[in-house]
């Protein structure tokens, strides 16, 4: 079986950073390529990354740099930049055959590209993986229990990556279903927005229920109609994942969905942040691919219009309460 021991991780926010330090923790050289001086200057100085990750002492085998050059010697590379600047920086990437471990969640605007196929336009010549699951970065850089799905085009591939990555509290579950993987992501981010409105709004816990088991419907059908396997939209990288971000303000898309709940706009909330709230990116791009292929989505289209401020929470909760009844298969 191949094995990996020189990591790199192309990324240094909260969630590049956080696998990183999981690699680095025993004292393995890890790099970390940062967009910001600032990142790699304190990464390398105090160990310390307060921008993006602030309260996680660093290991000091973690090396950040300002330059994708310095990760051509590694042998894998974790990936982890917002989707909206993927295809940007993978076009930078050193010319090499380490694998790409995509462990971003979203859909490309435009060009309805997920991570895995935005790499197959620009690096085609590399084998493919993606990491996704339940996965607050500040319990993983804190070493607190963590399960995954790593999926690979094949077996051979996301074992032997699975190995190189597993720690004691961190446990890859394989799957050859990337794109499932990348589905269970991306959707999971926009339903936690949803999730986080009807906190926000206050309108209890049933109802956020009845969103998480309509949300994974929603997924479902959305994932089937692109070659998904339905058990990886069950597991950890997409029913785990839901449940996840859609139950906590640690999510950054739950958050986000608390202030448009409470009645602030979209607008003003994403003004001047400097962390992602994927979600709000993705709703527009999955709320239209899904129009395209004629699948229903209506959390999503109401998420996304949201997003775009064409109406406040309490039109888009009046929206879906008084839609037809319906079979729940549907
Ligand atoms: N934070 C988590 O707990 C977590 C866990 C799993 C997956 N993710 C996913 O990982 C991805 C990265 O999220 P994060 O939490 O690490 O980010 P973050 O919110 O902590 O930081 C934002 C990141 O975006 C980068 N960025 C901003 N503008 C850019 C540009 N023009 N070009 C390139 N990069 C730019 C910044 O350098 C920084 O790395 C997202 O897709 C997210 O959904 C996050
Ligand atoms: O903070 P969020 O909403 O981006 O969620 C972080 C991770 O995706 C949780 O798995």
């Amino acid at each position: 079986m191949t094995s990996y021991s020189r990591f790199g991780v192309v990324g240094g926010g909260a969630w590049g950073t956080a696998l990183a330090q999981l690699l680095a923790a025993e004292g393995a050289p890890v790099r970390l390529w940062a967009r910001e001086d600032a990142v790699v200057t304190a990464i390398n100085a105090e160990h310390r990354n307060p921008l993006f990750l602030p309260g996680a002492s660093l290991s000091p085998s973690l090396v950040a740099t300002g330059d994708l050059a310095d990760l051509a010697a590694c042998d894998a590379l974790l990936v982890v930049v917002p989707v909206p600047f993927l295809r940007a920086v993978l076009a930078d990437l050193p010319a090499g055959h380490a694998p790409l471990i995509f462990c971003s969640k979203g859909m490309e605007a435009q060009s309805f590209a997920f991570p895995i196929d935005i790499a197959r336009d620009v690096c085609s010549d590399r084998p493919l993986a993606v990491l996704s699951g339940p996965t607050f970065a500040h319990e993983v850089a804190a070493g607190l229990p963590t399960a995954i799905t790593l999926a690979a085009a094949d077996t051979a591939t996301a074992e032997a990556l699975a190995q190189a990555l597993a720690r004691p509290h961190f446990r890859p579950y394989v799957s050859t279903d990337m794109i499932g993987a990348e589905i269970g992501g991306a959707v999971k981010n926009i339903l936690a927005i949803a999730c986080g409105i009807v906190d926000g709004a206050g309108l209890g816990l049933n109802a956020r229920a009845a969103l998480i088991s309509r949300g994974f419907a929603e997924m479902t059908r959305f994932g089937l109609a692109r070659g998904a396997q339905a058990d990886t939209l069950a597991g950890l990288a997409g029913l785990g994942d839901l449940v996840l971000t859609c139950t906590s303000s640690n999510s950054r898309n739950f958050a986000l969905g608390q202030g448009l709940g409470r009645g602030a706009d979209a607008a003003t909330l994403m003004a001047d942040r400097r962390t992602v709230a994927e979600g709000a990116f993705s709703a527009p791009v999955i709320a239209a691919a899904a129009r395209a292929d004629g699948i229903e989505m209506p959390i999503t289209d109401a998420v996304a219009r949201l997003v775009a401020g064409d109406i406040r929470a309490g039109e888009a909760i009046q929206a879906l309460l008084s839609r037809p009844l319906r079979p729940e298969g549907r």
